[in-house]
């Protein structure tokens, strides 16, 4: 039986929770259950805080989680990351008021307020910068206006909650987060495990590509080919008119508007374009 453990609040629990439905596990019908049984897929779903998913997997008593790799960073347990997911993407920065600040060797001896420590602290160690952490739980854009610190250490996405505060971020960022799969360190990949991992690689995979089929003129097929490769090479078959093939092939979602100009420029015809569903390759 797997055990995973998937976000209950936050930034990452919606996107956590279409992805694993998507990949063919039960999902959660209530807000409030904490556990859900899906005997289907030999898999029990653990909802937890995402700060405490990197401690559970990391102690070894579930297989695998969801978490954010700062937050996996932030907790330093026992655990890597087995697959990024592409959801919950942010930058993990220094702000403060406009122009008091230009870099983290400014920081020395101020206050930098975080719900990160552990994040902040591994990295003013790196960065050889002594200075005082005030630990919050959230909401920490506020300490600068309320006097608590002089600076801020927090996750920016848009960036609208700093500039609400009137803050600036500075310096270079301290990490690049985005959901991720991940388990502990040294840990066992069932087959429970293995399964999860290519189900949500077939996912990410679906979600970047589409199928795109067309008909050519055979003379021209290797230019055709030239343009969308496809994963093994694309599948290739004879039309009924004479002269004439059909051809099939993945092509990145992204640009693919581009891809049917061009094929449509080496003369292809009836170039359709469709959404795939699952995959696996
Ligand atoms: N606005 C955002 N956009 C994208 N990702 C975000 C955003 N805020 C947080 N994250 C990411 O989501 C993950 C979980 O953060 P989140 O803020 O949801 O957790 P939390 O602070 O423990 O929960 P809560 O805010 O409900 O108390 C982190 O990896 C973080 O980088
Ligand atoms: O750059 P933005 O798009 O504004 O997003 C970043 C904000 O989102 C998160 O806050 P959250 O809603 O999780 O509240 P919290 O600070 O209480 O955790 C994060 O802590 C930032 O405050
Ligand atoms: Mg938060």
């Amino acid at each position: 039986m797997l055990r995973l453990a998937v976000p209950n609040k936050g930034a990452l629990t919606e996107a956590a929770q279409t992805i694993l439905k998507e990949a063919g596990y039960r999902a959660r019908t209530d807000s409030k259950e904490l556990v859900v049984v899906d005997p289907d897929n030999s898999c029990e779903l653990f909802f937890l805080r995402p700060k405490d998913i990197a401690v559970y997997v990391g102690e070894g008593t579930l297989d695998a989680g969801i978490t954010g790799r700062d937050m996996l960073r932030d907790s330093g347990a026992q655990v890597e990351e087995i697959l990024p997911l592409g959801f919950g993407r942010s930058t993990f920065r220094f702000a403060a008021d406009p122009g008091a600040f230009s870099s983290v060797a400014d920081l020395k001896g101020r206050r930098i307020a975080t719900a990160y420590a552990g994040l902040l602290e591994s990295y003013l160690d790196e960065q050889d910068v002594e200075a005082r952490v005030i630990k919050l739980d959230g909401a920490v854009e506020t300490a600068v206006r309320l006097g608590v610190a002089d600076a801020v250490a927090d996750v920016v996405e848009t960036g609208t909650t700093l500039r609400n505060m009137g803050l600036e971020v500075f310096g270079e960022p301290i990490a690049r987060s985005e959901g991720v799969l991940i388990k502990r360190v040294g840990g066992v990949e069932t087959q429970g495990l293995q399964q999860l991992v290519r189900r949500l690689q077939g996912v990410l995979v679906a979600r970047d590509y589409v199928m795109m089929d067309y008909d050519i003129r055979a003379e021209r097929i290797e230019e055709a080919i030239a343009l969308t490769p496809g994963m093994e090479g694309p599948t290739v078959s004879p039309l009924h008119r004479e002269g004439w093939v059909a051809v099939r092939a993945m092509v990145p979602r992204k640009g693919h508007q581009q891809v049917m100009d061009q094929l449509w420029e080496i003369g292809a015809k009836a170039i359709l374009v469709t959404a795939i569903f699952a995959c696996r390759l």
